[in-house]
């Protein structure tokens, strides 16, 4: 959520706020929570709850119409995988991807409550968005293309935010042993700085079945984002 002064002259990113655990919060104290942002800069702050979140886009205009919004979208099947793999680290008894996936495995119907799955139907959450913001508020980096063309993604998202293309392909480089890019000098250190641990981590083997029935749950959810955005993801 990127929050920008009416005439826009900005050349300077600042200030990030993450509350990705928190509870939304309302307008009020929305904008009470922002740092003050000088002419110039930018103020961003990255709730990735928000996107799925009913109240968000209503609460997100009040607090400014002028709000500028960045949503990293990946292949839903991948994205519900490396949600699985984050909880159980944290809960390492947790049952398995397939029992958590499916509502009942013989006749493979998807569990949509499952919040691992219910957060990759992009195009409902989007729906909710689109009452509030016109589609030109909104950007949708690939999660699959920062990977693969970090510089190229970032150049999207600093055309997006109307600022100089100062972030290039210069800055990346391609970690072997991490097997990501990683940024070649972060400000403010001279030494190469990649994501931490918890980015980029193995998935567990899932059955392939469980996988092909999944991706044939997402494919008229992700054919429809393809509409709504003007833009295909190509995950099918
Ligand atoms: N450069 C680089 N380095 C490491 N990881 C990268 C990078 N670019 C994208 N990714 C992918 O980002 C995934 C983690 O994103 P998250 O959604 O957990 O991020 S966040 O918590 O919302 O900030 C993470 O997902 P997993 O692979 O499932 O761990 C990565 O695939």
């Amino acid at each position: 959520m990127v929050n920008t002064p009416a005439p826009p002259p900005p050349h300077l990113v600042t200030l990030e706020h993450d509350e990705r655990f928190s509870v939304p919060t309302p307008p009020s104290l929305l904008l009470n929570l922002m740092p003050r942002t000088l002419e110039g800069q930018i103020t961003m702050e990255k709730t990735p709850s928000y996107f799925i979140t009913k109240e968000a886009p209503r609460r997100v205009f009040s607090m400014s119409r002028h709000t500028k919004l960045i949503v990293v979208v990946r292949d839903p099947v991948t994205r519900a995988v490396s949600d699985y793999t984050q909880t159980l680290t944290k809960s390492p008894g947790l049952p398995s991807f397939q029992n958590l996936a499916f509502r009942n495995a013989t006749t493979g119907l998807i569990d949509t409550t499952w919040s691992a799955v219910r957060i990759g139907i992009y195009a409902k959450h989007l729906e909710n968005w689109l009452r509030f913001f016109p589609l030109s508020r909104l950007l949708f980096v690939s999660g699959e293309r920062l990977v693969t063309d970090p510089a190229g993604e970032m150049g999207r998202v600093q055309d997006f935010l109307g600022l100089k293309r100062v972030v290039t392909d210069k800055h990346f480089y391609f970690n072997q042993t991490k097997g990501f890019p990683c940024l070649k000098k972060p400000e403010g250190s001279s030494r190469p700085r990649c994501l931490g641990k918890s980015k980029g981590r193995p998935h567990p083997q899932i059955p392939s079945e469980v996988l092909h029935r999944l991706r044939d749950f997402y494919r008229p959810f992700n054919l429809k984002f393809y509409q709504m955005t003007g833009h295909n993801f190509g995950w099918d």
